[in-house]
């Protein structure tokens, strides 16, 4: 292997303790990769559908392999992510030995305040650490004006002023910090209610650990909890493949977990795996980086909507109707719930529900969707030069983005690529 590649000794040992442990690498190998960290090559051609790595049930680190003593002082409603960062943090020296050498691999926290915008500092969007300032603030004490982290992140707008939505619905993609920042409010809330001493530094550096290299699971003979949050597990050795845009092609069963190539790959090509249909903004805030071609790459324009729609009537169409939010751009333009939304400015509702409900098109007038639709793109487009703009601006005068320079250019090339999507979509819905 070319030396720079060379994932170096402690990978070594631990390749070698998970091939001892029953893990089977088949043609591939970790290595290290420039501004991904470790991650998997091919040693060989592999062919797509080939099993790639097996890590047997026994290996992989489950909350079933935590002892029942220890999971039962944790309330109830505790999420499995926090009992597996607390035995991490709290299991006995005798209990973690078996996984010394896999943590030895892991990133360092300091590898998280670099690439997670939850860790940054404040002036970029971050929570400002430690525990005592995040848990006794609300969002409203933290946030810094004008905000640089893409509206889907941060849930914050520069260029428009908007009130808080009158519909509460779940978005998977959208709140995604104030979203985080719940779960470990909760998460430590509840390890320290069981172990009160516990460090913050390192709870939720292992919090960030089970949130970023976690796969989806169900154990044997067990239903799949309420919560997809919950069904998850560390698979030790098959944590080093990076995401891309490639299919998903994961089994488990009681005896192992079997992942497959998606592609074909030459000897020397990295080897992905898929977390899931994230768009940029999902990934950036949840594991640290984006992918500068993304199918599954999106914004919300939710916020423009809501407050172009602001009629109390016409919001409760489209809450009744299961139309309210998620409404979705890609550069191919946008979704029909948004197409949707446009048609209920201008149309009278009775015909907007005959167009919902049974597809009729009295009333619909495509010109006049189109000219709403690019004003809702416009706005995004104005809130992309604004805060790109503001960046600049705070990397010429502002000591604390001048420190964090790095940071504030990935921003900048996220709030490029937002821009990029907004006046693809303006073109595509066009034509
Ligand atoms: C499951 S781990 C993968 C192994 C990791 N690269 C390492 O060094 O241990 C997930 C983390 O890998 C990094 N990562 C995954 N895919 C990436 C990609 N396509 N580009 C850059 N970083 C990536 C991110 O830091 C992410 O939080």
């Amino acid at each position: 292997m070319d030396p720079k590649h060379s994932p170096g000794e402690n990978h070594d040992a631990f390749t070698n303790w998970a091939l001892a442990q029953g893990v089977i690498a088949n043609g591939v190998t970790p290595a290290r990769f420039p501004g991904r960290g470790l991650g998997m090559v091919a040693t060989r051609k592999i062919k797509k559908g080939e099993t790639v790595v097996q890590v047997p049930t026994s290996t992989i680190f489950t909350i079933d392999h935590i002892p029942i003593d220890f999971r039962s002082r944790f309330p109830e409603d505790t999420a499995v992510q926090t009992i597996l960062a607390a035995f991490l943090t709290h299991g006995s020296e005798e209990q973690l030995e078996k996984y010394q050498l896999w943590f030895r691999t892991w990133p360092t926290r300091q590898d998280f305040e670099n690439s997670l915008p939850l860790l940054w500092p404040r002036e970029l969007g971050g929570l400002t650490w430690p525990s005592k300032d995040i848990l006794e603030s609300t969002r409203d004490d933290l946030s810094v004006a004008p905000n640089f982290l893409p509206p889907s992140i941060s849930g914050l707008w520069n260029s428009i002023k908007t009130e808080p939505r009158a519909r509460k619905y779940d978005s998977e993609h959208q709140d995604l910090e104030p979203m985080q920042e719940r779960r470990l409010k909760k998460a430590w809330a509840d390890v320290t209610s069981t172990f009160p001493e516990t460090d913050w530094e390192r709870f939720s550096y292992l919090w960030l650990i089970v949130n970023t290299r976690s796969f989806y699971w169900v154990g044997p003979n067990q239903q799949p909890p309420e919560n997809r949050n919950d069904a998850m597990a560390l698979l030790p050795f098959a944590d080093y493949f990076n995401h891309s845009n490639v299919e998903c092609d994961v089994k488990f069963d009681e005896n192992e977990y079997v992942l497959r190539a998606t592609e074909d790959y030459e000897k020397g090509d990295e080897v992905y795996m898929s977390y899931g249909s994230h768009p940029n903004d999902f990934l950036l805030a949840e594991y640290g980086f984006f992918l500068d071609e993304n199918d599954s790459d999106c914004v919300y324009l939710d916020a423009i909507v809501l407050k172009d729609i602001d009629s109390p009537d016409k919001q409760e169409e489209l809450w009744l109707n299961q139309y309210y939010g998620e409404y979705r751009v890609t550069t191919k333009g946008v979704c029909y719930r948004t197409e949707v939304a446009a048609c209920l400015k201008y149309m009278k509702d009775e015909d907007w529900r005959n167009h919902i409900l049974e597809g009729s098109i009295d009333g619909v007038d495509e010109k006049k969707s189109t000219e709403i639709i690019k004003g809702w793109l416009e706005v995004y487009a104005l809130e992309a030069d604004a805060t790109t703009r503001a960046i600049k601006m705070a990397l010429a005068s502002n000591p604390v983005a001048q420190a964090h320079r790095e940071k504030a250019e990935v921003l900048l090339r996220r709030w490029k690529q937002i821009k990029q999507i907004c006046d693809c979509a303006a073109k595509a819905i066009s034509l």
